[in-house]
């Protein structure tokens, strides 16, 4: 109906706080696989803030679902990629000095290298989504790249803070997911995706996965690991069959 993505960056955030073996983001992932994830995400950061490239090795053999393999268009990157064979590989932008991934993939500016990049993972069999904000010029770019699926940043639309902005961001979302539609692409979604702002985008017929991480980490404080990514899946399955209904939501409520 709607796949959950489970991204386990910020279990290894934590634990490279101190450089400890604990909390262990491999045990996290097969631990969400038995809570309902459909998928592992986890972001190898040029910088390895979080991820290390051991644990990417690590998970690969033992994942019971799909690893979605997030990294910056680099050879470096590519190379990892190309050797470790994810299911998929989300080409997400990078700057060292963000906090987080701040926007979308500028696939316009950088047609030649991710263009470049699509086909040499295409080649090696990997799916490749492009993670670019709901823009129409991006997403056409995409498609001219040969991506066949898209992610959906919804940073914009989690930061919204006013009813008027929040609803013009999800029709954003809305027209940038039928657009994409136009192209047979596959559309996932997701950042800053939270228990309060989740129901409106799993609503959204067309969006068939959400990638949701620093929430999901920071509920399991309070609830513990599996309780959190059921009551997301949850919540998810819930959205959408409302969408169907055709429901509107209280958001935040
Ligand atoms: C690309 C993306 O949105 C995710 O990787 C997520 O943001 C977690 O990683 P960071 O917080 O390091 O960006
Ligand atoms: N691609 C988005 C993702 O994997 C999760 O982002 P967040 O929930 O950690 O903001």
């Amino acid at each position: 109906m709607i796949d959950l993505g489970v991204n386990i960056d910020h279990v290894a955030t934590l634990r490279q706080q101190r450089h400890t073996t604990y909390p262990d983001p491999i045990r996290a992932a097969l631990l969400a696989e038995q809570a309902g994830a459909d998928l592992i995400t986890l972001h190898l950061r040029e910088d390895r803030r979080h991820i290390q490239d051991a644990d990417v090795w690590a998970l690969r053999p033992q994942l019971m679902t799909r690893m979605n393999l997030e990294c910056a268009v680099t050879q470096e990157m590519l190379d990892i990629a190309l050797k470790v064979k994810p299911d998929d590989v989300c080409l997400v932008p990078e700057k060292r000095t963000e906090l987080t991934t701040e926007g979308g993939l500028d696939v316009v500016g950088g047609f030649a290298a991710v263009a470049d990049a699509v086909s040499r993972l295409h080649d090696a069999s990997i799916r490749v989504s492009l993670f670019v904000d709901p823009e129409p010029a991006q997403i056409e770019a995409a498609a001219r790249a040969g991506a066949r699926v898209i992610e959906l940043h919804t940073g914009a639309y989690a930061e919204a803070k006013q009813a008027v902005q929040i609803q013009a961001e999800i029709e954003r979302l809305k027209i940038a997911v039928a657009h994409a539609k136009t192209h047979g692409m596959r559309v996932n979604a997701g950042h800053g995706l939270h228990y309060s702002n989740v129901q409106p985008i799993a609503a959204l017929d067309g969006i068939a996965e959400l990638n949701i991480g620093h929430a999901i980490v920071a509920q399991a404080i309070f609830s513990g690991w599996q309780e959190a990514v059921r009551e997301m899946k949850g919540l998810m399955v819930q959205g959408r069959l409302a969408g169907l209904r055709d429901e509107s939501f209280t958001l935040g409520a």
